[in-house]
């Protein structure tokens, strides 16, 4: 369903240029409606953020219609208000999690990938890891409770937070099915899979693209608990609880050398940069640009999905050399 999916969307916006960036989320800007105990909720129009002041504790209510896709804008006002939060002394906490019940998110917005401008694709990647990084590398405790279907970017998102809720509904698969769009999963989406699941259960997801039903999604490990739809939020808060009666939860945790187990001193001085480079050089545009996809057409695969040399090589790197990539071995020593 997915791939069937991913292709109508990049068909759709390879041919219907005037459709991009035209998904308008509905809601408030500025200051919402009021929250419980005449808490002000706020947000802007893709995110909503829902605080609750004395536990220390907001909730983000990511809401871009139709299936919570990281389009550019929503990075933007998701980054924003991760932000804002980090800066007010208020909160410890945030609970990540969906205002559409039934999609957490379908990862990265497939229309930002495909015919647009060199330039577009190196802003869209740096917020796409600015995302990543700013998530994982926060100093609030993160929480994540899917309330959907979580694949690939979603699937990263929850994977940067602290532990992971998942409503038991079989239609809420989550994973990282990259390979089944015909393309590939950076290797620091595979880093992450890695530190959650271990070795071998990343590779074998990764490589069939594998998206896990939540009895699965347990099993594995991919998340930490699967409890009944209508109690992902209050487990979300209970959990948070257990964290925040920790003084120093997050720093501290990293600090053991626990956590965050991806982003070693080193990588994490050079991440930015080294991170961006292979995917979107100046030089190089972007694999699913559509005027040049002649040069790999793996059979079987629609044009659009094409890999160019350069994400091929990556490919072959995270499929076959899964493991021998520097980061790999920073993080199983
Ligand atoms: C070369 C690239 C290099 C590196 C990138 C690698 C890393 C990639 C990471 C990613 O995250 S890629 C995205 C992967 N996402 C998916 O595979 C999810 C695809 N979507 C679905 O499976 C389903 O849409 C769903 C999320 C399960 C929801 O299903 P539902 O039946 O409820 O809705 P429907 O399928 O009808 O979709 C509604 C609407 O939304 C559009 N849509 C869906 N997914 C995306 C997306 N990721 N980006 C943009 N738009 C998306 C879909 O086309 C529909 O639009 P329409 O109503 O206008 O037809």
């Amino acid at each position: 369903m997915a791939l069937a999916v991913g292709m109508r969307v990049l068909t759709r916006a390879l041919h219907r240029p005037w459709a991009r960036g035209l998904r308008v989320a509905p809601g408030r800007t500025g200051p919402a409606a009021g929250g419980g105990d005449g808490v002000r909720c706020f947000g802007s129009p893709r995110v909503l953020v829902e605080p609750d002041p004395a536990a220390g504790v907001a909730v983000v209510k990511m809401r871009n219609p139709p299936v919570n896709s990281f389009s550019l804008e929503f990075l933007t006002e998701l980054l924003i208000s991760l932000e804002k939060l980090e800066n007010d002394k208020t909160f410890r906490g945030i609970i990540l999690t969906s205002d559409h019940p039934g999609i957490f998110s379908a990862g990265l917005d497939l229309t930002e990938m495909c015919g647009r401008k060199p330039e577009h694709y190196m802003e869209y990647w740096k917020a796409v890891q600015e995302m990543w990084l700013r998530f994982y590398l926060s100093n609030l405790v993160v929480i994540a409770a899917i309330n959907g279907v979580s694949p690939a970017g979603g699937c990263l998102l929850s994977l940067t937070c602290d532990y992971r809720v998942l409503a038991n509904n079989p239609k809420y698969t989550i994973g990282l099915n990259e390979t089944r769009l015909g393309i590939v999963a950076p290797f620091w989406f595979k880093d992450m899979m890695v530190n959650t699941v271990g070795y071998r259960t990343a590779e074998r997801a990764l490589q069939l693209g594998l998206l896990f039903p939540p009895a699965e999604a347990l099993r594995v490990g991919v998340v930490d608990q699967v409890v009944p739809e209508d109690q992902v939020q209050s487990t979300a808060r209970s959990v948070m609880a257990q964290w925040l009666a920790i003084p120093v939860c997050r720093p501290g945790v990293q600090n053991q050398g626990l956590g965050r187990a991806v982003l070693s001193p080193e990588a994490l001085g050079e991440a930015p940069s080294c991170l961006i480079q292979p995917l979107a050089a100046p030089d190089d545009p972007w694999p699913l640009d559509a005027s040049r996809q002649s040069a790999f057409p793996p059979r079987g695969l629609p044009a659009c999905l094409c890999l160019q040399a350069p994400l091929f090589l990556s490919l072959v790197r995270t499929l076959v050399g899964f493991g021998v990539h520097p980061k790999s071995k920073r993080i199983s020593s």
